[in-house]
């Protein structure tokens, strides 16, 4: 039987998230501690823990079928390999940054300085993009360190929530890229390795739907069911169902989430009552 094999991190940043997400698929994976390899024991899946630098090459030459990366990685990679889907998580940006008490009135400031980074590819593109000329010093780890020992003016580095910047006095000053973690492809797959992606991508794509969606239940007067009807818009339109109550209906239906908090005022005002929001696993449209 036909295979994938798909490379994940093996400890970091992505791993929580790519094992999460693999099981929310209702892949099982009997991982034995200090285990390189697993398989799947409901899904034709196999999978290579690996360090995440190493994820492109190897997908690129087919030793694994599928990677998750963060986009990062898969671009400084360069890498012949395909993007099937973004994931969403692990999301970070790719930021230069200088010591807090520098002067810094635009990109022109970097002009003959020294950045040291772990990313010298997207780097390199963007200043060369801005006309900026610096001297990149690849480092492969603990960039944030280099201005403080005098390895250099500025870094360029992941950041999320900015406290490892803050924690080494460094401010940042441009942010240059974007980040989330990516699936990847090897070009070429068989029909019968794309028709397994596809089926991954089935699952993926119905819990991703769902992570963006809220059920939502609520009670209404009768008399204003239109107004909240309209405030509502369903995956096709709500259900309404009568309760003992006759002047008052229940209403269930389906919000994104980011709806809901617009919504939530002009729902009271409306007469809504009882309001619950429920998680929902997946959602196939
Ligand atoms: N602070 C962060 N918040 C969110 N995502 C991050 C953060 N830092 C890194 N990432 C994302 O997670 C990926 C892996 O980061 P991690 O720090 O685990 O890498 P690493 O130390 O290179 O791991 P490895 O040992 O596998 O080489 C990064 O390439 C990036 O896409
Ligand atoms: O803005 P923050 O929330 O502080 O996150 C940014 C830090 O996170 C990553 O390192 P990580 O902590 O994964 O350690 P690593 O250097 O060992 O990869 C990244 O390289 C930054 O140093
Ligand atoms: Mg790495």
């Amino acid at each position: 039987m036909t295979k994938l094999k798909i490379a994940i991190q093996k400890s970091g940043r992505l791993s929580d998230g790519s094992l999460n997400l693999i099981r929310q698929c209702g892949i099982k994976i009997p991982r034995m501690k200090g285990a390189l390899k697993a398989e799947a024991s409901n899904f034709p899946l196999e999978f290579l823990f690996l360090r995440d630098d190493d994820i492109p090459g190897y997908v690129q030459d087919g030793v694994a079928d599928l990677g998750i990366v963060g986009a990062n990685e898969a671009v400084e990679k360069d890498k012949n390999v395909d993007t099937v889907h973004h994931l969403g998580f692990s999301k970070c940006r790719l930021s230069i940054a200088i010591p807090k008490d520098k002067k810094y009135d635009g990109l022109k400031d970097l002009d003959g300085k020294s950045i040291a980074t772990s990313y010298p590819k997207i780097l390199g593109d963007y200043l060369k993009e801005n006309g900026v000329t610096a001297d990149i010093h690849e480092i492969s780890g603990s960039v944030e360190i280099a201005p403080n020992i005098g390895l250099a003016d500025a870094i360029c580095d992941l950041v999320s929530t900015g406290s490892t910047l803050m924690q080494n006095n460094l401010k940042e000053v441009e942010s240059i890229f974007d980040s989330e973690a990516l699936m990847i492809a090897t070009p070429g797959l068989s029909e019968e390795k794309k028709a397994i992606v596809d089926q991954l991508l089935f699952r993926i794509n119905a819990i991703q739907t769902a992570d963006n969606n809220k059920y939502i239940l609520l009670n209404a007067p009768k008399e204003n069911l239109d107004t909240i009807i309209n405030l509502l818009p369903g995956m096709r339109s709500p259900s309404i169902l009568p309760l003992a109550n006759e002047e008052y209906v229940s209403i269930h239906t389906v919000i994104a989430e980011d709806d809901f908090w617009s919504k939530i005022e002009a729902l009271k005002e409306a007469g809504a009552e009882g309001i619950l929001v429920v998680p929902i696993e997946k959602m196939i449209l």
